[in-house]
């Protein structure tokens, strides 16, 4: 497959914090990737970077084979980034047709009418007179003007109701289905479950997860059993090891906790063997502190 973006060892530091630590990845052409992350996991930035919008301070990154800032990847490239800067005195449809202009195959204005849900009587208005959602409509306009193949969206949902984040989703998977190339951030795991093909899940600057949304979800929620021994010592300890589905456990805080797919059948192998156990517990995952940031993130989104 075309490697579209191409990030190699990235890092970038501000004064002594470090923002982004040692990314690596690839993104593909026609892939739809999610960077899904905490507060501060470093996924404006990364964008940023993608965009020759910061300098990293170390490593490399190529985008359609070319430095970030050449004009040939601009041309390619759109974003919809958090701040809309809108200009002032000039109504919708000429701040449209003036971003259109700059591009060499700009999107017909039927198209990007479509796709935006902006109406014809937003186009007569003044940009900054539009209402909030109307401007994060407009900034998606402007991103999608010089029709791109790359696309960039920075928590493009903040802020829409759930009407237009609807409308939102189903235009990026338009787009996606005419072989577009999206990245897009997100705080919420069910918008990258419901649209995207890949998850790069950042957490304090760095990439600690690059899947499928099952393969992030099944690591997101995956649950454990925990029990104390009645009476520890080898024989139970070897009694613990040889049953098949508790092998994969460790000890913390005076407990012995499994892991496990399944926490119904980890209870069926204690009881059927009688293991010589007592306070279990059902725990919900063993979640390090970025997967936890994600389901607080998650809870708040409902
Ligand atoms: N211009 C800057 N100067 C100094 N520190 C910065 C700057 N931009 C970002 N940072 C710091 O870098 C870290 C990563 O920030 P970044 O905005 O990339 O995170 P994020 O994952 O996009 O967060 P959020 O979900 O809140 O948008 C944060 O600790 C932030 O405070």
């Amino acid at each position: 497959m075309e490697a579209i973006i191409e990030m190699k060892h990235v890092s970038k530091m501000f004064k002594d914090k470090k923002a982004v630590n040692d990314l690596s990845f690839r993104i593909e052409k026609g892939s739809v990737t999610a960077i899904l992350g905490p507060n501060g996991a470093g996924k404006t930035t990364a964008l940023s970077m993608i965009l020759g919008l910061l300098e990293p301070t170390e490593g490399e990154i190529k985008v359609f084979g070319k430095a970030p800032k050449d004009q040939s990847v601009r041309d390619k490239t759109g974003a919809m980034l958090q701040e809309v800067s809108i200009m002032d005195r000039l109504k919708v449809r000429e701040v449209l047709d003036l971003i259109r202009s700059y591009y060499p195959n700009p999107m017909d204005m039927e198209s990007l009418i479509t796709l935006t849900g902006l109406q014809d009587s937003d186009l007569k208005r003044y940009a900054e007179k539009l209402s909030g959602g109307q401007k994060r409509s407009l900034g998606f306009a402007l991103a999608m003007a010089g029709n791109p193949d790359l696309l960039f969206f920075d928590e493009p949902t903040v802020g829409l109701d759930i009407t237009a984040r609807r409308r939102f989703w189903d235009s990026v998977r338009k787009l996606a289905g005419q072989g577009k190339t999206i990245i897009f951030t997100t705080h919420y795991l069910q918008e990258a479950d419901d649209t995207a093909d890949r998850i790069l899940l950042f957490h304090k600057g760095a990439l600690v997860a690059d899947g499928t949304p099952d393969e992030i979800k099944s690591r997101i929620v995956k649950r454990s059993v925990s029990f104390m021994p009645r009476q520890d010592g080898p024989g139970f300890r070897q009694r613990l090891k040889a049953l098949p589905l508790l092998t994969d456990h460790y000890d913390r805080d005076g407990r012995i906790y499994v892991n496990t797919d399944d926490t119904d059948l980890a209870l069926e192998s204690i009881f059927a063997e009688k293991l010589e156990v007592r306070d279990i517990r059902i725990d919900q995952g063993r979640l390090d502190e970025a997967f936890e940031q994600l389901t607080v993130n998650q809870e708040e989104a409902v």
